[in-house]
């Protein structure tokens, strides 16, 4: 019998391990490899990890590294200059500022100045309309990742009905869109939505992207869908004890009526990073006019 648990980390590793044997083919071709640069403004505790975890990720399958830490206090022209500086930087594939940024600076416009191709976070106004209508672009790691687990369960997720919690721009849409993209009838619910358990109630499919701890209950879980917890929530546990990571998902209770659940930490999660490296793959592939075979998976 398959297992309920759907182990994301094991999934992005065998993902990380096929996009580095694409990163050698690509460097004997092309006489360089794919180039990331990652800029993190300040010491977001959490970032930190995220950043280092990126760095790590992208040489150990092959690709270079390019890690930009800026101070807390750095303006917001001095961001965009360095933004506009690894536009036009040959070796540089894929761009990618770690969010949040410091409350003085604004994200919108540092995410609008990044060029659209090398735009590997997808969330450009650019890339976005393309995810909408159907061009090639860049689609946000987190959702794509989700996407590639439900498949991978579900095999083709045509007329399945599927919700998703959640409408922030980097995660609810752009899921909400490649669900709609595989055929899927999507709903998207928010604070604002009436009897959210029996519309959650309705669903194959149950993609939580909230940032509330385990708010979403084991009996708003129709029996055998399939659920994609995408909330990382730390509870503190007092002095001296580590902090628990928990997703928007009670895991225990929503377990006993699913047929499959991503757990928190290890299920969506490691696929961000993964998918990371495939759109930085994809756009190294494209900026030298390389074939890259599939969608470079
Ligand atoms: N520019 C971006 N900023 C942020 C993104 C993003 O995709 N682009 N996503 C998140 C942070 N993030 C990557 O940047 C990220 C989050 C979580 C994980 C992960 O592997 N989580 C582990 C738990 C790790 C932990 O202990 O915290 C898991 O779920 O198993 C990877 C990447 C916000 N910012
Ligand atoms: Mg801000």
């Amino acid at each position: 019998m398959t297992e309920k648990r759907i182990d994301g980390k094991a999934f992005a590793a065998r993902l990380r391990e096929r996009i580095g044997e694409r990163a050698g083919e690509f460097a004997a071709k092309a006489g360089r490899q794919p180039g990331l640069a990652v800029v993190q403004v300040g010491e977001d505790p959490a970032s930190q990890v995220y950043v280092r975890n990126k760095h790590k990720a992208t040489v150990d399958a092959g690709m270079e590294s390019f890690e930009y830490k800026l101070p807390a206090d750095t303006s917001q022209d001095a961001l965009l200059d360095l933004v506009e500086q690894l536009n036009l930087d040959n070796a540089v594939d894929g761009i990618l500022v770690q969010l949040p940024l410091p409350n003085h600076l604004d994200e919108q416009s540092v995410i609008a100045a990044i060029a659209p191709d090398k735009d590997v976070d997808g969330f450009h106004v650019v890339n976005a309309g393309r995810l909408a209508t159907g061009g090639e672009g860049f689609v946000p790691c987190t959702p794509y990742g989700c996407i590639m687990l439900l498949k991978d369960r579900l095999g083709d997720l045509s007329g399945k009905d599927a919700v998703v919690i959640g409408r922030s721009n980097i995660v609810g849409k752009p899921m909400a869109q490649l669900l709609l993209n595989e055929n899927a009838t999507v709903t998207i619910a928010h604070s604002r939505t009436k009897d959210l358990p029996d519309v959650v109630r309705r669903a194959d499919i149950v993609v939580a992207a909230v940032g509330r701890a385990e708010m979403v209950k084991g009996d708003w879980v129709k029996p055998g869908a399939v659920v994609i917890d995408v909330g990382i929530n730390r509870i503190e546990r007092g002095e001296g004890q580590k902090a628990k990571l928990v997703g928007d998902v009670d895991y225990a209770g929503a377990e006993e009526r699913a047929a499959a659940i991503t757990p928190v930490p290890g299920g969506v999660g490691p696929m961000t990073i993964a998918v990371l490296l495939r759109n930085t793959l994809v756009a190294a592939h494209r900026r030298e006019g390389i074939t890259l075979a599939g969608d470079g998976l």
